[in-house]
């Protein structure tokens, strides 16, 4: 009756050697001083406690406080400082904000955190090198042959949200980071790969990927890959026909006086943009969009964004459209569970989500997810400007211009949105 048990417990004792031996050659770290490593885990460490709070400070510390000024720290040298060969990464990726503790960290079981904290001491005593004394990418190479020694890996998406811009792209990543089956980019933000960055290669996409686990979903979104008219193609350069997309739409006329607004500030400062009226704004607003005839001008980028079924029908020439998910913003903001819900489904991947995790909060005001305590995306995307009040005569003409459009992206994806006929 013990014999199974005994078996078993052979093969595992087995599986564990061979698993030490490899992380300890992939870590640098002897056998003896991993076994060491192990056997003083505290089992009872869990991922809200103090350790783990050290050991994410710690590793904000090391990787990202010293980054390079530009966004992009790019090396393509490997370094051999002294007795140990510190791997180094080409073409890295690391921007001034990375949060690698919400990217990495957080993937992290609490013996595998202990494990890495314990490798990062005893590089720094192999090496008798100051960790903050490497360069970005020297640290980021030390980061990644610890985390594939875990299992982690920087994989190219299998999943795009390619907008539309200001369609909820912002808070639907942050809530689609908590789950444990979603991996976002390294930074959280928008690779840009497709559309800005694709003189710099596949392998420069791939690192701006977190570190996943095969059974896990890499996602990016980059809102604005929807409109361009190259973008569907470069990615079937790069990625499997099988990739998914996240389609996000809203009602064109709310959707263009939000990324007028967006753009406005982007150029403004801040002081700038609080004194403005809605009415000015609003009149601001007219003069871009509508030509000296007073009609609204197609050629206009914010109005040309709105118009989905345009570029929508530019994909469908390279992707079918069962590997498109269409998803309303407002339904996003609204009814946030179920439409991630609808994601979890579409991804095929375990339910995590569930309705009281997310409240509302009308200070923001938005949609806060709530995992042992109330967490808000940036509000950054929500802006500081006053959001434009054209006239309602220009808002009428919009309206008619947009309603074709509207139709006929409702009859190519069969779904009904409350704009379409308005
Ligand atoms: N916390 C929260 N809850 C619910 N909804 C939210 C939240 N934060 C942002 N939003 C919505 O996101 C809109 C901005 O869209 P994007 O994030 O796609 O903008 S961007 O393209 O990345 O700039 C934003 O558009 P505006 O309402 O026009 O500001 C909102 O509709």
């Amino acid at each position: 009756m013990h014999l199974p048990v005994m078996a078993l417990s052979l093969q595992n004792i087995i599986v564990m050697i061979m698993t030490l031996s490899v992380v300890s050659i992939l870590t640098g770290m002897s056998f003896i001083e991993y076994q060491i490593n192990v056997s003083r885990i505290p089992l009872d460490m869990c991922p809200d406690d103090a350790a783990w709070q050290g050991v994410g400070t710690l590793f904000k510390n090391r990787f990202l406080r010293e980054t390079n000024d530009d966004d992009y720290g790019v090396r393509s040298d490997t370094a051999d400082i002294g007795p140990t060969y510190i791997p180094t990464v080409p073409n890295i990726y690391i921007q001034k904000s990375a949060n690698i503790h919400e990217e990495v960290i957080k993937r992290l079981t609490s013996q595998e955190l202990q494990i890495y904290w314990d490798a990062l001491t005893s590089f720094k005593k192999r090496t008798k090198i100051a960790f903050k004394d490497l360069a970005p990418s020297q640290k980021w190479g030390v980061a990644t042959t610890i985390m594939n020694s875990f299992g982690y890996r920087q994989r190219l998406p299998d999943v795009i949200n390619i907008g539309a811009k200001k369609g909820a792209t912002t808070p639907l990543r942050f809530f689609l980071g908590f789950h444990p089956d979603i991996v976002n980019t390294v930074t959280g933000r928008a690779a840009e790969f497709f559309d800005k960055n694709f003189h710099k290669g596949a392998e420069w996409y791939r690192r701006c990927m977190g570190f996943s686990r095969e059974h896990q979903v890499v996602y990016e979104k980059t809102p604005n890959y929807l409109v361009s008219d190259t973008v569907p193609e470069k990615i079937t350069q790069v990625l499997p026909r099988t990739t998914k997309f996240l389609l996000l739409v809203r009602d064109p006329v709310e959707r263009s006086l939000s990324d007028f607004r967006h753009v406005r500030e982007l150029r403004r400062p801040k002081e700038w943009c609080l004194k403005q009226s809605a009415e000015s704004e609003g009149r601001r607003f007219e003069e871009a969009v509508l030509d000296e005839s007073g009609n609204v001008n197609p050629d206009n980028p914010i109005i040309s964004a709105s118009t989905y079924v345009k570029h929508f029908k530019r994909w469908l020439r390279y992707f079918p459209k069962s590997q498109f998910l269409i998803l309303d913003q407002e339904l996003i903001v609204g009814y946030t569970f179920l439409e991630l819900q609808r994601i979890e489904q579409f991804l095929n991947i375990t339910p995590f989500f569930r309705p009281e995790m997310f409240v509302f909060d009308n200070d923001i005001p938005g949609t806060c997810i709530n995992i042992a305590r109330k967490l808000c995306p940036g509000r950054a995307s929500r802006g500081t400007l006053t959001k434009p009040r054209p006239s309602n005569e220009t808002i009428r003409k919009l309206r008619q211009y947009f309603r074709p459009y509207n139709q006929e992206f409702s009859q190519i994806t069969e779904k009904s949105f409350h704009w379409i006929n308005y």
